[in-house]
């Protein structure tokens, strides 16, 4: 239960359960951290928010305990502690669930949990000991979930469940969450926010990381705002609004809306034929899938995460051919018998922002120019066609750019520069920018070779609202400019305000298309589960599913 002390007038007072003071942290040149201050009273959830590369990462692992502080001092509980490793954090009683989860797939949740926890002589009894341990944290929070699943075989949102168990196992009445909600459903989102509400209420303490305000609004007590890589403002959420918040992080004011034009569809681009596909295990991972796509539109794929939609970019990025079924784009036909590779496909005029930034979007250890050159690479003499040479912003780079460094330094200077990627050095490596750094770098890389069909999955994930608003524009622009988007998102909020036209997957199949005027979040949020609006005890008669054309 959460302690309390009285204060001079006597009321209640929780006590600080984390005191962060002057925390300084330079990476080279870069200033992460600049005499950071926070204070998080216990039992309070506590929301950090900052534009990309504020430095919110960088704070929480240092009281993690994975990065060391160039100066300054944490307290935790009141007591000044020296946090050199993640294992004297989780001695104090730290824990944090990480945006890539740090579970072993192929290992139950019980031999998950177990992993790590030294200090019984023999494991079968240690296994009991942690099945009770987990029945009991189960029950008290709300946290259900089958210990002898197979993690690999548990959705998204049972695997975080399960890193959030495992701090709670080893001892955690601080847990640090670092954009939990990115890879989640809005359904597991709400399964979250009830089981922080319980920690809660259990005296846990919660540090939260997100770009998403409305999260912020919904599950915070208290609002920190970090600006490269100072605080800037520590607030009581009740007391603010969200457009408050986003003015304190990027320094002005921000359009929260999408300023969405009407499209006007032109040719038809590309046309899917009855595309199928399966898994390894012979799993349908695509059923039989069909629609058109037209030039200046951008068409959203509503879906929870897992019902093809994945496959379906893939396939039409060319990173794996059709089982059955085939597309057709700039006159070819693409089918089993007639794949085409990423590189043929992007000749034709197909860009590709990879949902997974870091397998497909960059090479961590590449300097951001080289990163910059992906997919551009190869010299393809007389396979570059009338496309490239007409429409990329590259081509003023001449036959050999990629071959010169100093063009090469240029040309990435000025894709970062117009997409306001920091720092803004070409040298700087992949794998040190922020994540939304990251991701702006390959929205520079694609959105420059202005494709004429712009394959996006997850554009803003873990990107700043400044940057969304940023981005949102570009893709709206190249859209007038005639380009078609293809946009994937677990943002249904995104795809609402994007698209001019909504297919919604639903295990591996196209369920229904909802044009942008009939789109509510009720009747997408029905369909992408596999229920027919019209069997809604509410339905709403502004909805209407259709065929894929
Ligand atoms: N290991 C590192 N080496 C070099 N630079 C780093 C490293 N880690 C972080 N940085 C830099 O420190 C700054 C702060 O990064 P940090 O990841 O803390 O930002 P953030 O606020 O969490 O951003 P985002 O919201 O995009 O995740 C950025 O400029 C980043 O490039």
């Amino acid at each position: 239960m959460t302690q309390s002390n009285k204060n001079p007038s006597g009321e209640h007072i929780s006590p600080l359960a984390v005191e962060l003071s002057d925390i300084s942290k330079a990476f080279g040149t870069v200033r992460a951290n600049e005499k950071v201050n926070l204070a998080v009273k216990q039992g309070h959830i506590h929301g950090i928010i900052g534009e990309n590369g504020a430095g919110k990462s960088t704070l929480v692992s240092i009281l993690y305990g994975f990065y060391r502080a160039d100066s300054g001092r944490i307290s935790i509980d009141g007591n000044l502690v020296n946090i050199g490793s993640s294992a004297a954090a989780i001695a104090n009683g730290i824990g944090m669930v990480h945006q890539h989860f740090m579970l072993v797939p192929n290992f139950t949740v019980l031999e998950n949990i177990m992993l790590g926890h030294e200090g019984y002589a023999q494991l079968d009894k240690a296994a009991i000991h942690a099945r009770a341990e987990l029945q009991t944290l189960s029950d008290t929070y709300g946290l259900a979930v089958d210990p002898d699943s197979l993690i690999e075989d548990l959705p998204v949102g049972l695997q975080q469940r399960v890193e959030i168990l495992k701090a709670l196992f080893r001892g955690a009445r601080i847990l640090i969450l670092d954009e939990p909600t990115g890879v989640l459903t809005p359904q597991e989102t709400d399964q979250l926010f009830e089981i922080l509400n319980a920690l809660r209420d259990q005296g846990v303490t919660i540090l939260f990381i997100t770009h998403k305000l409305r999260e912020i609004m919904a599950i915070t007590d208290t609002v920190s705002v970090m600006r490269q890589g100072q605080m800037v403002a520590h607030l009581d959420t009740a007391s603010v609004t969200p457009a408050t918040l986003a003015e304190l992080m990027v320094g002005r004011k921000v359009l929260l809306d999408v300023n969405h034009t009407a499209a006007t569809p032109g040719d038809i681009l590309l046309t899917a034929n009855h595309l199928s596909c399966a898994g390894d295990s012979g799993e349908t991972q695509l059923d039989d899938v069909s629609f058109t796509l037209r030039s200046g539109e951008i068409i959203g794929i509503a879906g929870v995460s897992g019902n093809g939609q994945s496959e379906l970019l893939d396939i039409l990025a060319g990173i794996r051919p059709p089982q059955s079924g085939s597309f057709t784009f700039a006159g070819q036909q693409i089918d089993a018998a007639h794949p085409l590779g990423p590189a043929s496909l992007r000749d034709l005029g197909i860009a590709h922002v990879p949902e997974d930034r870091h397998r497909r979007g960059i090479v961590l250890n590449f300097s951001a120019a080289e990163s910059m050159l992906l997919g551009h690479s190869e010299n393809r003499g007389d396979h570059r066609d009338a496309h490239i040479a007409n429409n990329r912003s590259d081509h003023d780079l001449g036959d050999s750019w990629w071959l010169d460094p100093q063009k090469l330094a240029a040309h990435c200077a000025t894709r970062m520069q117009a997409f306001d990627v920091r720092p803004p050095d070409p040298d700087y490596i992949s794998a040190n920018f922020s994540g939304g750094n990251q991701q702006k770098l390959v929205l520079a890389r694609e959105i420059s070779t202005e494709p004429s069909l712009l394959l996006v999955g997850q554009p803003t994930r873990g990107v700043d609202i400044g940057a969304i608003e940023f981005i949102h524009q570009q893709l709206i622009e190249l859209r007038n400019r005639g380009c078609c988007i293809l946009l994937v998102s677990v943002e249904l909020e995104e795809i609402m305000s994007l698209s001019d036209r909504i297919l919604v997957m639903n295990n591996g199949s196209i369920v229904g298309e909802v044009a942008r005027a009939d789109a509510d979040e009720r009747t997408l949020g029905m369909m992408m589960a596999g229920i027919a609006p019209d069997n809604a005890p509410d339905t709403n008669p502004a909805s209407k599913t259709g065929q894929p054309s």
